[in-house]
Parts: C-alpha cells; structure tokens; sequence
C-alpha cells in the first residue's frame, strides 16, 4: 500500500493506493488562509501538521488493515510557499505562500540584481515565488532574515516533521527561482542575489526516490512501521501530471484548484518568460513542463458560492438550467481576486463583473464566474501556444473537475478534448502516491506502469458552435483587463 499526501491549500487531502495502482480509500481536513494585511497570504506550518494528523486519522479509520501495511508515502504540495527555519528547525514566522503579493518591488530588484534570472530560472521574477519573499524579508524583518537557517517548501516542511530530513525535489525547487532548471541544481548566482547560501538550501532528490524514512514517533502515533519510505514527490502540478499519466512530451491537463493550472509536459527545458509562462523541472528524471498560472480559479466559485448561500453543485445545476439566450447575456467576470500570473504577471490586476442588469440572477452570475476562469484558461492556453507548445486533449483535475457542465464550457472555449480520470478530482496526492511507489520498487521498466493513465471516467469534445459563441465574449473579457485603471509606480514587473 502507498499513500499519498498532498498539502493543498484549501484542504489536505491522503489518499491510500493499493500495489495495483487502485484507490482504495481518501481523505481530508480543511485549512484557512490568513490574510493579515492586503496582498498577504500566510499559514501557519503547524496548521498543516495537525490537519495532516487528522487526515491520517479519518483514513486510518476507513481502511484499518490496509493502512498499516502501507510501504511508502510520498508527497505533493502547494508551490512557492517560504517556510523559514531558524535555529533547532524553528519556525520563525508564518508560512508565505503562494498567492502572497507582497514582494512586487522585489521582484524588480532580483530582476537587476540578477540579470541571468530569466536563462536561469527560466521564469520571470514573480512575487508568488520564494525567492522575492526572502528579499522582502530581508527589507522588512531584517532579525527573521538574520535568524534563518534554512527555508523550506511547504510539503518539504512536512517532510522534515515526517522523516527529520531537509530534502527538496526539482519540480517544487524550480519554483523558487533560486534552481539552475535546465542543470535540476541550486543556482549559487541566483542564491547569490538574494543574499543566500547553498546551505540554506536542503538536500535535493528526484520525486520518485527515497528521502528518508520515518520517524520512530510519527511510525508510532500513526500505526506505520518506521521502515515506511518518503518519497521526493512533487509540487502539486507535478505530482498531478504523474497522478493523471501525464508524463510524456505532449501530455498536458487544467487543474481548477484554489489557483488554475494549464500544465504541458517538455522534453526538455523550455524557457519563455515573455508570456508569464513557468517553465519548470517535472517530477520525473529527465523531462520538463510548460504551465500557464492562474492565481484564482475554482476558488472564484467557491468565493462566490459563499456570497450567495449556496453550495457549489446547486449553483452549477442552475447555471445548467439556463438557455442560450441567457448565457449570451450573461454578465462578463474577470478572475483577478488575487492579482493575476499568465499571461498578465499583474498583481494588481483586480476582478470585475461587468454587464449587470436587473434581470440577472445568481445563476446568471455564477456562469459568468465560471466563463470568466474558462477564458482565464483560454488565455493561458494562448501563451502557451506562443511559447511553441500545442495540444489536442488535456486531462480535468482538482475540485472544479467534479463538474461535467464547467469540463464541456472549457472543452468548447479552449477548443480541446478534455477528458477526466478516475481520480481526478484527488489532484497531485494520487500523483504523490504513485511516486511513493516509484520510490519503493526497483524493478526494471516500473514508470511505465506506474505512470499509466488511470481508468477514462469522462470525455467532452468541444462543440464548434459553442466555440464560435464564445468568441465574442472572450474578445469582450480581454478589452475589459485592456481598459483598467492606471496602477502605482511600482506596477513596473518585469513582462507586464
Ligand atoms: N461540485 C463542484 N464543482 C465545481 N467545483 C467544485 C465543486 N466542489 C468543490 N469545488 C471547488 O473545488 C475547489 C477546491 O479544489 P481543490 O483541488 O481541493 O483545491 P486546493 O488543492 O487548492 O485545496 C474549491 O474552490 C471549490 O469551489
Ligand atoms: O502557484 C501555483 C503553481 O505555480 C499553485 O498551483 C500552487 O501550487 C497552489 O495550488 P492549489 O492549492 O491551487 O492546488
């Protein structure tokens, strides 16, 4: 048995696997964002650690004798997010995470102070990595920057409290612009520029070999044998291209998680910072990945769901309810609640519902916010098409894949087969147990079958009229980003 645990932002989520590669059980405990000061975003790493434990707990109880032979556990995790150890492994401050856009005048600064960044990195500086956090620290709590021994990335913090182990894998540390990742190694020029050392920096392994193995006290409060192995794993769009079998060049999927994801993989490194596309090392050994970002994505519904008192499958049977004529009069939504990465690397970029008339309801509303993230995808989809990288099908997973409505809207807009997989909505703790089994097993052609995509839950081929529809409208949904108002000096990022 593998299990696999992913640290997502909304919610940690375990799922157990059996040697077959089936699912046999998951489950979950909810986290919460602090949100201390406009533009901040921040969790507290214990929150994670006791959610983790209760996770444990729920699946424990569903599946007892198959959870105390688990072999292996790997692990999946919200990207960027700077966990700063001081001394004895203390944690100095809150985590910064991801969506956090308190760095803005950082980035700028890396950017000068570190002219190779974009050859480098391979990415643009954006105040969501970890690597701008650690200058704002420097700037701001200069006694937590001098205290700091080490940074972590969330799932590596989780790590470090399963195993005792400072280990970090090349498809999380891409993204925090201080890796070399076309070489899959720190960079001591980027760790340079922001006043950092490779001994800040924890050990790196591949994401489907061991890190370590657990601690006797973890193997005993959780039941497990204190043999069980940790695998590097994956950050959470890494570890769901493994999850969903895609592991190839050409194999892509849209995650509508908290944030949105477009993920194709690469063969190789392939850099093009101009359109705010990340390109980073996949979870595999030797293959890369394009994606395009999307600060907001499904969390826009769950934001909006939570306005109107209703929960996400009633609002999306009503928004199926309703005819053409109303969708093509339906109110127009940008999904910048929280600034925006691709294709804009604009953190001021704000949302908008525009259009509103008195015959709108909530229904009408709820399909302009999901409209809105479909085109935010189709604007992904779009830089990556200019970064040389075409598909013909792409996979659904995260939370917003539990709608078929919202897989057929994209279908049509993005002009692309989508399919989901059973599994799809787990995300990256599916891919995470795969590479827990990647990690425990050696025999000779495992990836292929490991790797395999899982069982075909559902296809939707795009509709051309529906596509020809939507045109106008996205076309409508571009101009209103083209019309904001003017922003502060400081709204100079790079590729904005
Ligand atoms: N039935 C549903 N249809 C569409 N979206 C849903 C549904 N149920 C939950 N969601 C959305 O899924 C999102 C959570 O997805 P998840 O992949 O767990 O996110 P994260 O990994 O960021 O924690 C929420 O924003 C929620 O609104
Ligand atoms: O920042 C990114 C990827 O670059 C996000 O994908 C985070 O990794 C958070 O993911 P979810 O919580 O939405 O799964």
């Amino acid at each position: 048995m593998y299990l696999g645990i992913d640290l997502g932002t909304s919610e940690v989520k375990i799922v157990l696997m059996d040697q077959a590669g089936k699912l046999l059980a998951d489950a979950g405990s909810a986290l919460t964002v602090s949100r201390p000061q406009p533009r901040w975003s921040e969790q507290d790493p214990e929150q994670w650690w006791q959610a983790t434990g209760e996770a444990i707990a729920k699946l424990r109880a569903k599946a007892p004798a198959e959870f105390r032979a688990v072999r292996a556990i790997g692990l999946s995790g919200q990207m960027h997010g700077a966990v700063v150890l001081g001394a004895q492994d203390r944690v100095l401050r809150p985590a910064i995470l991801w969506n956090d856009l308190r760095s803005i005048s950082e980035c700028v600064e890396l950017t000068e102070r570190a002219p190779q960044l974009h050859q480098i990195a391979g990415n643009l500086a954006m105040p969501g990595f970890t690597a701008p956090k650690l200058l704002w620290l420097a700037h701001h709590e200069p006694d937590v920057f001098a205290a700091m021994q080490m940074v972590l990335l969330p799932k590596d913090w989780l790590r470090l409290k399963l195993t005792g182990n400072k280990v970090s894998e090349p498809s999380d540390a891409a993204g925090t612009l201080w890796l070399d990742v076309a070489k899959r190694d720190w960079s001591d020029e980027l760790l340079t520029a922001t006043g950092m050392r490779r001994s800040h920096m924890p050990r790196l392994v591949e994401g489907g070999e061991s890190s370590g193995t657990l601690l006797p006290e973890v193997a005993s409060a959780w039941g497990l044998s204190p043999e069980v192995i940790v695998a590097g794993g994956g950050g959470d769009g890494a570890a769901s291209a493994v999850g969903i079998g895609a592991v190839n060049p050409g194999d892509g999927f849209v995650s509508l998680g908290t944030s949105g994801v477009l993920f194709v993989v690469n063969d190789r490194f392939r850099p093009n910072p101009a359109q705010a596309v990340h390109a980073f090392c996949h979870a595999l050994p030797g293959r890369w990945h394009q994606m395009s970002v999307m600060l907001s994505a499904a969390s826009c519904l769950r934001w909006f769901c939570r306005l109107v008192s209703v929960d996400e499958a009633t609002l999306l049977n009503e928004i199926a309810e309703l005819d053409s004529a109303a969708l093509e009069n339906a109110p127009l939504f940008l999904p910048y609640l929280s600034g925006e990465r691709t294709p804009h690397n604009d953190p001021y970029a704000q949302g908008v519902f525009h259009g509103l008339s008195h015959a709108h309801g909530r229904a009408a509303l709820g399909y302009a916010v999901i409209e809105g993230v479909t085109f935010g995808m189709a604007d992904g989809l779009a830089a990556l098409h200019t970064a040389g990288t075409e598909v013909t099908e792409l996979s659904l997973v995260g939370g917003g894949s539990r709608s078929p409505y919202w897989a057929q809207l994209i279908a049509d807009a993005l002009n692309v087969r989508m399919v989901t997989h059973v599994g799809s909505e787990t995300g990256g703790a599916l891919g995470a147990a795969r590479l827990a089994w990647l990690a425990a097993n050696d025999q000779p052609g495992k990836e292929a079958v490991i790797c395999a995509k899982p069982p075909l839950r559902e296809a939707f081929t795009p509709n051309a009229q529906r596509h020809a529809a939507l045109q106008p409208r996205l076309a409508a949904y571009r101009e209103i980003y083209r019309c904001r108002p003017e922003r502060n000096a400081d709204a100079a990022l790079p590729g904005h």
